[in-house]
């Protein structure tokens, strides 16, 4: 079957987004895997699949798969993404729940939601404090509706640290693994190796945990500029819990499978 698709990116996170609002396009993992490989399919960093809203509130429904197949609760990138795709600030319906959306010209906020910093909430496989994890006193771990651990410190570990720790038993679901750097109380250098997707040249959710992570430690202010390979996200931990995510959201065309 053929599919309509558009190829959007933020900050060189790219996507493939399937808009599923008005069909079923019945995707399975191996039909993800083929769609997202760069080689054999379209080739991103993660599938977006748009369906019909199902709770009260919502503007559209939003999942978004890894190219190994594997489902995300969360993916800020693609969040704003799917705002610029909709059109006006929708309300995304989201596995971690629902999220407010804002624009400013061509920036797109994402209202992420609040952080989970308990060692359930991660989840980690043991009760652990999730400040300072036993497999690296470094890294501390939060979930921002998906696992991430932030290692502080230098952020060239990523491609040597980043495939074993994402697979660590510690982290029963896997995770995000986050390196960053602080160059000052409101800005980070941010290198983020992601969960069935390896090393991508930004990583919104990773952002924001890196964010909460950091305040959490008392390393940066609430308000924080986080530069990725892909450039820059502005974040806020807002006094009510909430973490505000602020950046680009670019189309690049649209397709047809054969
Ligand atoms: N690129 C994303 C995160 C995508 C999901 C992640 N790999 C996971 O498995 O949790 C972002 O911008 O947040």
């Amino acid at each position: 079957m053929s599919l309509s698709f558009t190829k959007m990116h933020g900050l060189g996170n790219d996507f493939v987004v399937i808009d599923a609002r008005d069909t079923d396009p019945a995707l399975n993992a191996e039909t993800i895997r083929g769609l997202c490989d760069r080689r054999f399919g379209i080739g991103c960093d993660q599938l977006v699949l748009l369906s019909a809203p199902t709770l009260e509130g919502a503007d559209v429904r939003v999942r978004f798969f890894n190219p190994d197949g594997s489902e995300a609760g969360a993916c800020g990138n693609a969040s704003r993404c799917v705002v610029a795709f909709v059109g006006g600030t929708p309300t995304l319906q989201t596995a971690a729940g629902l999220l407010p959306t804002a624009r400013n010209d061509a920036l797109v906020t994402v209202d992420m939601g609040l952080p989970g910093l308990g060692w359930q909430d991660v989840p980690l496989a043991r009760p652990c404090d999730t400040l300072t994890l036993p497999m690296h006193e470094d890294a501390a771990a939060c979930s921002m509706g998906n696992p991430h651990a932030t290692l502080f410190g230098d952020a060239a570990r990523a491609e040597t640290l980043g495939p074993d720790l994402e697979c660590d038993p510690l982290f029963p679901e896997r995770a995000n693994i986050g390196f960053a750097q602080i160059l000052s109380p409101t800005h980070m250098r941010l290198r983020v190796w992601e969960r069935g997707a390896g090393l991508t040249l930004a990583c919104g959710s990773g952002a924001c945990a890196a964010v909460v992570n950091a305040v959490r430690r008392s390393l940066t202010e609430r308000t924080c500029t986080v530069t990725m390979d892909g450039g820059d996200l502005q974040i806020t931990w807002r006094q009510d819990g909430h973490v505000l995510m602020t950046g680009p959201a670019v189309t690049v065309f649209h397709g047809t499978t054969t």
